[in-house]
């Protein structure tokens, strides 16, 4: 096991645990709507707008199948990441898969003023956030091999009650 995958729902704080979760595991951050801007030249919205969002759906599958070759590090999927089998088998093959999660309420505090994530711009409330989040909570839920709630919880708690685990399981 040589990856560590955040997953979760818009907003539950991957890219954010990342970096605390870096500083205490001293393992790299790979950032995966990052690696795909980097890659595509263009924000995540544009690469929704110009190219669709079954492309950008490949951009993940195919950046993850690329793992496999590099040293194990922190990677903060995108939220969409554990909805298809294929991302879920890449990462169970050489990883463990951490579940974030935080009630619709908490997301939609987290995430009301920001305009980065396309599939939220049309109908950003909290009764849509908890539509969304019923529909994929299997998918997230069979993935994981942790879940960690989020909510009233800092940064650093969070991070810790990670490496806790890591610890205790030493899987990583
Ligand atoms: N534990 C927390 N407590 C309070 N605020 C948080 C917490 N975690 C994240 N946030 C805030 O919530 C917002 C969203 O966090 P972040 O971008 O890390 O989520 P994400 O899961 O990476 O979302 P996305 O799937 O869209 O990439 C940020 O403004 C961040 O500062
Ligand atoms: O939950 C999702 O489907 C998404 C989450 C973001 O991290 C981005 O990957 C993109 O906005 C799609
Ligand atoms: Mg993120």
């Amino acid at each position: 096991m040589k990856h560590i995958f955040l997953t979760g729902f818009m907003g539950t704080g991957k890219t954010t645990i990342s970096g605390s979760l870096k500083e205490l595991l001293h393992m790299d951050v790979i950032d995966m709507d990052q690696a795909i801007e980097d890659m595509e030249q263009m924000p995540i919205p544009e690469i929704f707008a110009q190219k669709g969002e079954e492309y950008f759906r490949q951009c993940e599958t195919g950046f993850l199948r690329k793992l496999k070759e590099r040293e194990g590090a922190i990677i903060s999927c995108g939220g969409g990441v554990p909805l298809r089998d294929e991302n879920v088998e890449a990462m169970k093959a050489c990883g463990l898969v951490v579940l974030l999660t935080a009630s619709p309420e908490t997301i939609y505090e987290r995430v009301k003023d920001s305009h980065d994530r396309p599939l939220l711009e049309q109908n950003k409330t909290p009764e849509y956030i908890r539509e969304l989040l019923d529909k994929r909570e299997p998918y997230y839920q069979r993935a994981a091999d942790l879940e960690v709630s989020t909510d009233g919880k800092s940064a650093g708690q969070i991070a810790e009650e990670i490496k806790k685990f890591l610890d205790s399981s030493k899987a990583v």
